[in-house]
């Protein structure tokens, strides 16, 4: 198998508390991967540790072959590995077109001088066109993100996230919040993104995790439940428990 990122006995104690216990992941390079389960489960803990803002209490964390356990967060985004929604700040007063431009500016390396003049920075304008248009909101540009509707609001974050290059995008609850319209036009969005590179997502949304989803690792009180397809872990009896359990209907 053609591996992009792979956790081995992952686990997280908080005070004796474990929060994510013996976790054995392997995510298939160009693959969407949804990490599902019950409230409580240990998802946002899984992927805070995969994304390096916790540090796990044990475990190994491989990213292309590199042993990253050990690493920051930026210096995962460096290698290619790139978490959005928490992390890629969108700056409201900015511009569509502005925000992807820091993104772009950032990503080679120099520094974040709103000051400079829009005449040296439009250096940076076809990359940043290409992401604002890969996400669809090239009708937008010069619209504030303050002023954009939320989902809108989410694809402007995709586009600046884009900006690092990344060949692998972990996303924390894409559709946290979204009206069903957005939720489908975000979803076409990830499908489309994930064309050329590798996708881990937390979502809640599971007709979302259905569609989208090519793996789909369930866990339920820090352990894996069950991995598969969508028809396979949506059948497995251990999973059924552990939502209506958890008074999933
Ligand atoms: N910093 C912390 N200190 C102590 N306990 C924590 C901490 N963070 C998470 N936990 C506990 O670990 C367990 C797993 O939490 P986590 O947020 O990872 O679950 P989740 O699956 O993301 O849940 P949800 O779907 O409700 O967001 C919970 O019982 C939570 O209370």
């Amino acid at each position: 198998m053609n591996i992009a990122l792979e956790a081995r006995g992952l686990t997280k104690e908080f005070k004796g508390f474990v929060a994510v216990k013996d976790v054995d992941l392997t995510v298939e390079r160009g693959s969407i991967h949804a990490l599902i389960g019950p409230n409580g489960a240990g998802k946002t803990t899984c992927f805070n540790l995969l994304t390096k803002f916790l540090q796990p209490t044990r475990g190994t964390i491989i990213y292309e072959g590199r042993d990253i356990t050990k690493l920051a967060p930026a210096e995962i985004a460096q290698l290619g590995m790139v978490r959005s929604f928490q992390i890629s700040a969108v700056f409201p007063d900015l511009s569509v077109l502005q925000n992807v431009r820091v993104a772009v500016q950032r990503k080679r390396g120099e520094s974040f001088d709103f000051w400079r003049s829009e005449r040296k920075l439009s250096r940076f304008d076809d990359e940043a066109r290409r992401h604002i248009d890969e996400v669809g909101l090239a009708d937008f540009l010069h619209h504030r993100a303050v002023e954009l509707p939320y989902g809108r609001k989410r694809a402007l974050e995709i586009a600046a996230t884009l900006a690092l290059n990344p060949d692998m995008l972990l996303l924390d609850e894409p559709m946290a919040g979204m009206a069903q319209a957005d939720v489908e036009r975000i979803s076409a969005l990830i499908r489309r993104v994930a064309q050329n590179r590798t996708v881990l997502m937390v979502e809640h949304n599971l007709s979302v995790v259905a569609s989208l989803s090519d793996r789909i690792t369930v866990l339920a009180r820090g352990e894996i439940l069950a991995e598969g397809d969508y028809a396979t872990v949506s059948r497995a009896p251990a999973v059924i428990d552990a939502y209506i359990g958890a008074g999933y209907e």
